[in-house]
């Protein structure tokens, strides 16, 4: 696939965004490398590893579970794409890609809208039955940790402004990956600090993230010392970093994984462990078939703590927590997973969040702290 290429200068990425009002179109921002990609018209799906090599960038992701029953997520999600238009920025450039007519893409301000919205009824309820179904799994030993998560539905008083959104989620959630992806009427957003896998050349990063405290202004950094010296937020860290390194361990005996450390948010600090590690052989597709999901969104053992979340989670996951990412020609590229996220559908809002239950995890702390993993959704509204 031949593009043709021309350096641009918007004020706004986003303007491409707006530009192609209506058209498939996705957005993916990288903070390690302060790197956009967006992409715009399908043009392609993509279904070999010969047809990757011809296209530039590909957008790529897959639904939590591969069955799909809710009609909210239909036709969201297990596909690869090819765009016929793309916009790049990296190294303060910005290049305009198009696959047969040039374009011109209008500067735009984005208007931040406020929305007026509530929320669906209280589901705590409904939690504590997941909870304790989770727990006994955990207290009978089939199960050492499953995360379970929440679908809270708000109802805004208008069309949500979906730019708006984006704008908000960039501003508040510099540390984040911010993704975007619009098909038929509905986008699924999100601002993830997880990258699931990044693969460059023969260089693997994965991310063990879990283990959660909230900021405070007063004692931040006291917070911090707390949450890398809780027993079980580390327990619960431990299984995520091991469950990777094994599934690594099949594939490659080049693994080396960094010193614990904390990822802070705009509202909580997560425990953080690089994971690094050599491969020739495999594909980013396949290493991401292969970890899907870590126990940081599934659990461990992970067929155990999936039936359980299969059985007792009362909506569809879709694409939250699922892989999300961009491959380029090469096969190289990254794939984050699509927590603190979101499906909007004009007024609707379908926002998602979850953790970690382990042994002495208790009910209603983990329903605050899914309510402040909802904040990076609510406070882009
Ligand atoms: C499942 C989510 O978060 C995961 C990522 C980081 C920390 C987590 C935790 O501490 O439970 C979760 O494993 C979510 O935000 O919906």
């Amino acid at each position: 696939m031949e593009y043709g290429k021309k350096q641009i200068k918007l004020d706004n990425p986003l303007s491409f965004w707006n530009h192609f009002k209506n058209e498939e179109r996705f957005l993916f921002y990288n903070p390690l490398k302060k790197e956009f990609i967006m992409g715009a018209k399908h043009l392609k799906t993509i279904s070999s590893k010969e047809e990757l090599k011809k296209c530039l960038y590909a957008f790529s992701s897959r639904t939590f579970f591969n069955l799909i029953k809710d009609k909210k997520w239909s036709g969201l999600g297990n596909e690869t794409i090819a765009f016929e238009y793309y916009f790049v920025e990296k190294d303060g450039e910005q290049t305009l890609y198009y696959f047969k007519d040039s374009v011109e893409i209008e500067n735009i301000q984005i208007k931040i809208s406020k929305h007026s919205y509530k929320y669906s009824n209280d589901d705590y309820e409904d939690w504590k039955q997941l909870f304790s179904a989770v727990d006994k799994g955990i207290s009978t030993k089939k199960v050492n940790k499953v995360v379970i998560s929440r679908e809270v539905k708000i109802q805004c008083d208008t069309c949500v402004n979906v730019e708006s959104v984006l704008q908000n989620l960039m501003e508040k959630n510099p540390n984040s990956f911010i993704f975007a992806y619009y098909k038929n009427g509905k986008t699924f957003l999100g601002a993830t600090p997880e990258v699931l896998l990044q693969k460059e050349k023969n260089n693997i990063l994965s991310y063990a993230l879990a283990g959660t405290i909230s900021r405070s202004e007063k004692d931040d950094e006291l917070r911090k010392e707390i949450l890398l010296n809780d027993s079980k937020n580390v327990h619960e860290h431990k299984i995520v970093i091991d469950s990777i390194v094994n599934t690594m361990k099949e594939y490659t005996n080049e693994i080396m994984v960094d010193k614990t450390g904390i990822l802070t948010l705009k509202n909580l600090h997560h425990l953080h462990t690089n994971i690094y590690a050599k491969d020739k052989k495999s594909t980013l597709l396949e290493w991401v078939k292969r970890l899907h999901p870590t126990p940081a969104l599934g659990g461990y053992p992970a067929n155990t703590a999936l039936e359980l979340i299969k059985k007792y989670e009362k909506h569809e996951r879709g694409l939250y927590a699922s892989p999300i990412g961009i491959v380029d020609g090469n096969g190289y590229g990254i794939f984050v997973v699509g927590i603190r996220s979101a499906l909007i559908d004009g007024n609707e809002v379908f926002a998602y969040t979850g953790c970690g239950v382990v042994d002495k995890s208790d009910c209603k702390d983990e329903y605050i702290e899914t309510k402040n993993k909802l904040k990076t959704i609510v406070e882009s509204l």
